[in-house]
């Protein structure tokens, strides 16, 4: 039942493989009565390895239309739950238990239930899943919370909870204040010595947009300027911050508080300096994931000599580095605008990655290069998305899309090195190849998740590959 809906859920990390064995790891039931709360860990094997994913699973007699969407299947005696079984994420009547548990800092079988120091949590608030485009699933109570519940579990302190906590101590206004943490005690799921993070609950910040939402509107605003007829002509950075909506201002600020951020990390985490020789190694890492994702995706190998040529230039730098915790997965759906300026979210790192390498300190230009990445997204979304263009548009659009690109990516990186972070202009080799080595990532990620948005990471890729 499980091994059938679970490949179907948008957070489900190994879609691109059969599921070979599913076992309940931990089963504890948060809620007896009609309708009841079981938290589950899933052991799914896949390839040989095992992933554990987490499912808050409601059961009720009768299921309401509302939730049948979401309906799991039917349950009839096993473990002595008998009803319909459903995601509970989607259940606002079984999600207030997870604040009153953190409320009231509980212990519950191996889950073990947190309120950081010197907060309050409400628990008059039922929990609705957001609609965002996310890897794991977050629910928002009332104005006050998002409770994020992450659903691929790792061995260890979650980095998100981890960095969050050092940055709300630091003081740092960058990130949501944290109000609570769930966790699984060591040993609930088979690993030892460490507890496994469950979810976090955060300040819910009601009035921000996110940065990939506001990106498109300003390049909506741009390719909604008239194409002079005849061939397309050429336009300039300068053209696309002459149309309404500019984004450009926004982009230096939101470079400033990245590099505010990166200098609160790493007074929070250190900072190594690294020798040259890790560079080459880190050279070395790259052109592995190069090779595993132009043997998946075909279309990646035109490019495959381009990238590795960056990734040459990487390895020859020649220099010792400072390298320090990084968000590690920085893009514009990370970043939210609020009425008092940028905040940074999910410091995770890249979902595909081993934990150890998520929070391995890094250069803070990899994170540059994600931004940079993003803005390439956000140029070209449109395009690659919209099957409705006029003959000839997407050349003319792709030719905006640059423009607007460059303009974008120069004011971010002008924010940042004004703030204090390490110039990108300065350090273009680190740069080229972080950005070669995130656009290889998003090849094989779009491959994976979200084939329609492939041709989003390749059209960039062929551009800035020259
Ligand atoms: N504290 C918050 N307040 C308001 N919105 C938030 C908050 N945290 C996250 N979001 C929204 O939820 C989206 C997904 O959050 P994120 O932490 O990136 O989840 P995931 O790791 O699952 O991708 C963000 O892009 C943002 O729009
Ligand atoms: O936000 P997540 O931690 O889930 O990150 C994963 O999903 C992202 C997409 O939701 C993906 O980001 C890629 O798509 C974005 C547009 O949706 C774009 O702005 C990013 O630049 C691009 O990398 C991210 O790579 C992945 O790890």
């Amino acid at each position: 039942m499980l091994a059938g809906w679970l490949p179907r859920q948008r957070w489900f990390g190994g879609k691109d493989s059969p599921i070979d064995d599913l076992a309940i790891g931990t089963a504890t039931e948060l809620r007896t009565g009609d309708p009841g709360l079981h938290h589950l860990v899933l052991d799914v094997r896949q390839n040989g390895a095992t992933e554990h994913y987490q499912v808050l699973l409601g059961v009720r007699r009768d299921l309401p239309e509302r939730l049948r969407p979401h309906e799991i299947g039917l349950l009839a005696g096993a473990a002595g739950i008998t009803g319909h079984a459903y995601d509970a994420a989607h259940d606002p009547e079984l999600t207030r238990p997870l604040l009153a548990h953190m409320a009231g800092e509980s212990v519950i079988g191996p889950l073990r239930f947190h309120r950081a120091p010197g907060t309050g949590i409400r628990t008059d608030l039922d929990g609705t899943p957001s609609t965002a485009e996310q890897s794991n699933t977050s629910l928002i109570f009332g104005d006050a919370y998002m409770c994020k519940l992450f659903r691929k579990l790792a061995p260890g302190v979650n980095p998100d909870l981890e960095v969050n906590l050092a940055l709300t101590r630091a003081g740092c206004e960058h990130v949501p204040a944290v109000h609570g943490w769930i966790e699984l005690a060591p040993g609930g799921d088979g690993a030892d010595g460490e507890p496994v993070t469950l979810a976090l609950l955060s300040e819910y910040l009601r009035t921000a947009t996110d940065g990939w939402q506001l990106a498109l509107t300003s390049v909506r605003d741009w390719f909604a300027q008239p194409l002079p007829p005849g061939p397309p002509a050429a336009v300039t950075p300068d053209d696309a911050g002459a149309a309404g909506g500019d984004f450009a201002a926004e982009a230096e600020r939101l470079g400033a508080a990245t590099a505010q951020v990166h200098r609160d990390l790493a007074r929070a985490f250190g900072v190594t300096t690294v020798p040259a020789e890790r560079l080459r190694a880190l050279a070395d890492g790259m052109n592995e994931q190069l090779d595993a994702v132009a043997a998946a995706v075909p279309q990646l190998r035109p490019h495959a000599a381009a990238v590795r040529a960056a990734f040459g230039e990487l390895a020859a730098v020649g220099a010792e580095l400072p390298f320090q915790r990084v968000h590690g997965d920085y893009h514009l759906g990370q970043v939210l605008r609020t009425d008092h300026g940028w905040v940074l979210l999910d410091f995770e790192g890249e979902p595909a990655r081993a934990p150890a390498e998520r929070r391995a300190p890094a250069h803070p230009l990899r994170d540059v290069a994600g931004m940079l990445r993003s803005f390439e997204y956000a140029a070209r979304f449109l395009i690659a998305s919209d099957g409705g263009l006029a003959p000839g548009a997407a050349d003319a659009l792709e030719l905006r899309a640059q423009a607007w690109a460059e303009r974008n990516r120069a004011a971010f990186c002008a924010g940042y090195a004004a703030a204090g972070g390490p110039d990108p202009a300065a350090h273009a080799a680190l740069v080229r190849a972080f950005e070669f080595d995130k656009a290889v990532y998003e090849i094989r990620y779009e491959a994976r998740n979200r084939p329609s948005w492939l041709p989003v990471p390749l059209r960039s890729l062929e551009h800035l590959a020259g």
